[in-house]
């Protein structure tokens, strides 16, 4: 059975997008098959694999108010093995229109639970607030992975997501798991960079995947082109590092 992967921080600009993008294709290549769920209006993750966010028919907004059925909102990419559930700015405005709906939290589990089964992966891209779209995301998934990103705040905020992800597990979804922390953005030439990975180590009592994202202006090229670093610049640094977290993340056999 598939394993869903929520990427959620409700910090902004931690590699939440970069980390769903490059992941999901990197398990793509790796033969697997892949869904991705953008949950952020932002668009980034369905623009940066190749999708037009303005001209889809349906997107992840359309799904969650029921307007279209969950196999006529999946688009491919540019990418073999790998699909997409776009969004765009529509999805703004949902969290008001799901407003006294019933079981609003589950809106986007009862969708991805008819199509799971196809799938090897489905990674869900959330957007940078804990808000009904995470909270969604987090009801839907397996898992959640944690980008943290090597700066100086790494931690603000973060024993705010953790009480979210214990809130959804003791109340919407007992089976939610800490996927681990994926550290980002990481420099092995600053003493900040380790200082963050040691702090988060001595304050967090979870997985710490071994590989660690550098920094890495290739990874931030690609989306301009709509596609993953695998396919923009194969030989990269970012790119072999979201090849070695897609193997340690199939390895994984205890959750
Ligand atoms: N490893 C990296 N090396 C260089 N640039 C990166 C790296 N990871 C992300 N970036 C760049 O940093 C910026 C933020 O990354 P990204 O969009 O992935 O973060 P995010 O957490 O999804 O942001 P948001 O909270 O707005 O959704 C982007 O411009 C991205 O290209
Ligand atoms: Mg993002």
């Amino acid at each position: 059975m598939g394993r869903i992967i929520a990427v959620a921080n409700q910090k902004g600009g931690v590699g939440k997008t970069t980390t769903s993008i490059n992941l999901a294709a990197c398990l793509a290549e790796k033969k697997k098959k892949v869904l991705a769920i953008d949950l952020d209006p932002q668009g980034n993750m369905t623009s940066g694999l190749g999708v037009n966010k303005d001209e889809v028919e349906n997107t992840v907004y359309n799904l969650m108010l029921d307007e279209c059925s969950i196999a006529e909102s999946i688009e491919n990419t540019v990418v073999d093995n790998l699909y997409v559930i776009p969004s765009n700015v529509n999805l703004a405005g949902a969290e008001i229109e799901l407003l006294g709906i019933n079981d609003k939290e589950y809106i986007l589990k009862g969708a991805v639970d008819y199509i799971k089964e196809d799938y090897d992966f489905i990674i869900i891209d959330c957007p940078p607030s804990l808000n009904m779209l995470t909270v969604n995301a987090m009801t839907t998934a397996d898992t959640v992975l944690v980008p943290i990103q090597c700066e100086y705040y790494a931690l603000e905020g973060l024993s705010q997501l953790i009480h979210t992800i214990n809130l959804v597990q003791e109340r919407l979804n007992p089976e939610l798991q800490i996927e681990g922390v994926v550290f980002t953005m990481y420099d092995v030439r600053t003493n900040l960079s380790n200082q963050v990975v040691e702090t988060v180590k001595e304050n967090l009592d979870t997985k710490i995947y071994n590989t660690m994202i550098p920094r890495n202006i290739r990874l931030a090229e690609a989306p301009s082109y709509g596609i993953p670093i695998n396919m923009y610049d194969s030989k990269s640094a970012g790119a072999e590092s979201y090849r070695n977290l897609a193997k340690e993340i199939i390895a994984r056999k205890d959750i």
